[in-house]
C-alpha cells in the first residue's frame, strides 16, 4: 500500500488514493485510483500527457460526464459543448470554434469588454472608500466574480446584467445570488456523479441539488436566450437590418438548434464565470505579494501603451510581460488542476499498460522543477523567452488544455483578463493591507482561493 504525498499548496491526492497501486506505475507519476465506480489513472510526468494529448481522434471524449449526461435526459435538454460526446459534439464545436477560438474572432468584444471594466474601475472606488483607510478592498473574490459574470454575460448574452452596478436592479440581484447559489452547490454537487445510482434511494441529496442547480442554470440562460430571440424578431418586423454577435448569429445562422443553444450558453456561462474570476484574484494576490514584478508588469505599461490609454486586444502583444503574468498565474494556480479523457483504445504510455480512464494532473506538472527552475517562485518573466510564449505544446503547463477538445473559450479568458488587468495596473497600485491573509489553494473539482483575498488598490501617482 504506498502512500503519496505531495507539497504542493492546498493539494492532496490522499483522498482519491486506493490500495492497489502499482509500484511501477506509481514510480512514473502514475496513480491508479477510482472516482465512485470509475477506475482512473492519474498522469502527471509531462512527456507522458502528452503521448496521451496527441493520441487523441477526431472527437476525444471526457470522463465522468455521465451525470450531466443523465439529468439532460431526464429534463429533455440538449447537451453542450461540455458534455457532448462523439459526432454531436464536433457539430456544435464546429460552429462555435469559427467564433471564438482565434484572437482576431474575440477582438470585436474589446469594446465590450472594456465598459465592463470601467464598471469594474467605479466599483473598485466604492467599496475601498468604505473602509477605514480608503484603499483595502476586501473579498476581490467575490468582486472579480461579478466582473467575470458581467463580462461573459456581455459576450454570449450580448446584454448587461448590472452586476457590478452599486444598485443592482432587483431582478439582477436575484439573478446573482441565485447563480451564486448555483456555482456554490454546483461545487459541492459535481460528485453527484460518483454516487452510484443503487445509493440514491439512502443518500438522495447529492442527486436531487445537482438537478436544482442545472434547473437554475438552464433557466437563467433561456431567459436571455429568448429575449434575444425576441429583440431580433421585433427588429425583422420592422424591416430593420439584424446586427449582434455571438449569440445573434447562432439564433440566425440556424446551424444549431434553439434547445443547443440553450445548451451551449448554459454551459459557457458556467465554464467562464469562476474560472476567469478565480484567476483574476489569484493574479491581484500574487501582484500584491511581489511588489517588484508589479513594477515591472507597469513599467511595460508606460512605456508601451501609456498611463492613460485603454487598451484594446490589438495592444495586448505589445505587452510581453500582461501575458507572462497571466500564463504564471495559470501554472501557479490553473483552476482545473485535472482533467479527464476516456480514451478511445487501451494505451502504452511510458511502457506501462493504461486502461480507458485517464485523468491528466497538470496542477503537479506545472510545479516541476525540470519543466519549470525555482517552480514555486512566482516569475512571470520565465514565459519571456520567445519560445515558451506561444507553445502550447509545452505541455509542462495547459491551463485550457490542448487539441481539438481544448478549452474553447480561451480567446475569451484571455482578453477579459489581459484588458482587466492592463487597466487595473493603470488605475492603482495593488498592495498587501494589514487585512492581507496568507491565502492557499483548496480543491473541490476547480482549484480556488482558499480564503477572501483582501488588497489595497491605491491610486497610481
Ligand atoms: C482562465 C479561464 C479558463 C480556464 C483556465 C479554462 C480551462 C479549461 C479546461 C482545462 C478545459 C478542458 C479542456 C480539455 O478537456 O482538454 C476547458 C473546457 C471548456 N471551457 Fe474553459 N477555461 C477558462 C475559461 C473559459 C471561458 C471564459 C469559457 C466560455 C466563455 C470556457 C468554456 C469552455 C468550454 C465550453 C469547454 C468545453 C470544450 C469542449 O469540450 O469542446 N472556458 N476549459
Amino acid at each position: 500500500k504506498p502512500q503519496f504525498s505531495t507539497s504542493l499548496p492546498g493539494f492532496s491526492l490522499e483522498p482519491f488514493l486506493k490500495i492497489g497501486v502499482t509500484l511501477a506505475i506509481l514510480q512514473s507519476f502514475g496513480i491508479e485510483s477510482h472516482f465512485g465506480p470509475q477506475f482512473v489513472v492519474s498522469i502527471a510526468d509531462r512527456d507522458m500527457v502528452a503521448q496521451v494529448l496527441r493520441a487523441e481522434g477526431r472527437t476525444p471524449q471526457r470522463a465522468n460526464m455521465e451525470s450531466w449526461q443523465e439529468y439532460r435526459d431526464l429534463r429533455g435538454r440538449a447537451t453542450g459543448l461540455i458534455s457532448a460526446e462523439g459526432e454531436q459534439w464536433l457539430k456544435m464545436r464546429s460552429v462555435l470554434r469559427q467564433k471564438v477560438l482565434k484572437p482576431k474572432d474575440v477582438a470585436v468584444f474589446s469594446e465590450g469588454v472594456n465598459e465592463v471594466i470601467t464598471d469594474l474601475i467605479k466599483r473598485i472606488h466604492t467599496l475601498r472608500s468604505q473602509e477605514e483607510d480608503g484603499e483595502t478592498v476586501t473579498n476581490v473574490n467575490n468582486l472579480f466574480f461579478k466582473y467575470s459574470m458581467e463580462g461573459v454575460a456581455t459576450i454570449l448574452y450580448e446584454s448587461r446584467l448590472g452586476c457590478l452596478e452599486n444598485n443592482i436592479p432587483e431582478k439582477t440581484v436575484e439573478y446573482i445570488e441565485a447563480l451564486e447559489l448555483m456555482f456554490s452547490m454546483f461545487k459541492t454537487t459535481m460528485y453527484a456523479g460518483a454516487i452510484p445510482k443503487w445509493l440514491r434511494p439512502f443518500i438522495p441529496k447529492p442527486w436531487r441539488e445537482f438537478c436544482r442547480s442545472w434547473d437554475g442554470l438552464f433557466k437563467f440562460s433561456q431567459i436571455h436566450v429568448d429575449n434575444k430571440i425576441k429583440d431580433i424578431q421585433s427588429q425583422l418586423d420592422q424591416g430593420e437590418e439584424v446586427k449582434g454577435g455571438l449569440l445573434t448569429y447562432l439564433l440566425l445562422s440556424k446551424e444549431l438548434t434553439v434547445e443547443e443553444i440553450y445548451a451551449n450558453m448554459t454551459e459557457m456561462l458556467l465554464a467562464g464565470v469562476d474560472t476567469t474570476s478565480f484567476t483574476l484574484s489569484w493574479a491581484t494576490y500574487l501582484l500584491a505579494k511581489h511588489p517588484e514584478v508589479q513594477q515591472s508588469v507597469y513599467e511595460e505599461i508606460v512605456n508601451n501603451l501609456g498611463k492613460d490609454q485603454v487598451p484594446t486586444s490589438d495592444d495586448v502583444p505589445k505587452l510581453p510581460m500582461i501575458r507572462g503574468l497571466l500564463k504564471e498565474t495559470l501554472r501557479l494556480f490553473p483552476v482545473l488542476p485535472g482533467n479527464g479523457r476516456v480514451t478511445q483504445e487501451d494505451l502504452v504510455v511510458g511502457g506501462y499498460l493504461i486502461p480507458k480512464g485517464v485523468t491528466l494532473c497538470h496542477y503537479a506538472t506545472s510545479y516541476e522543477e525540470e519543466n519549470f527552475p525555482m517552480a514555486n517562485d512566482f516569475r512571470p518573466e520565465r514565459w519571456l523567452r520567445k519560445d515558451n510564449m506561444d507553445r502550447v505544446d509545452n505541455f509542462g503547463s495547459i491551463p485550457f488544455g490542448y487539441g481539438i477538445r481544448s478549452c474553447i473559450g480561451k480567446r475569451i479568458a484571455e482578453l477579459e483578463i489581459h484588458l482587466a488587468l492592463i487597466q487595473l495596473l493603470q488605475n492603482f497600485e495593488i498592495k498587501i493591507s494589514p487585512k492581507t491573509k496568507p491565502v492557499k489553494a483548496k480543491t473541490h473539482g476547480l482549484l480556488t482561493p482558499g480564503d477572501s483575498i483582501n488588497v489595497k488598490f491605491a491610486d497610481r501617482k
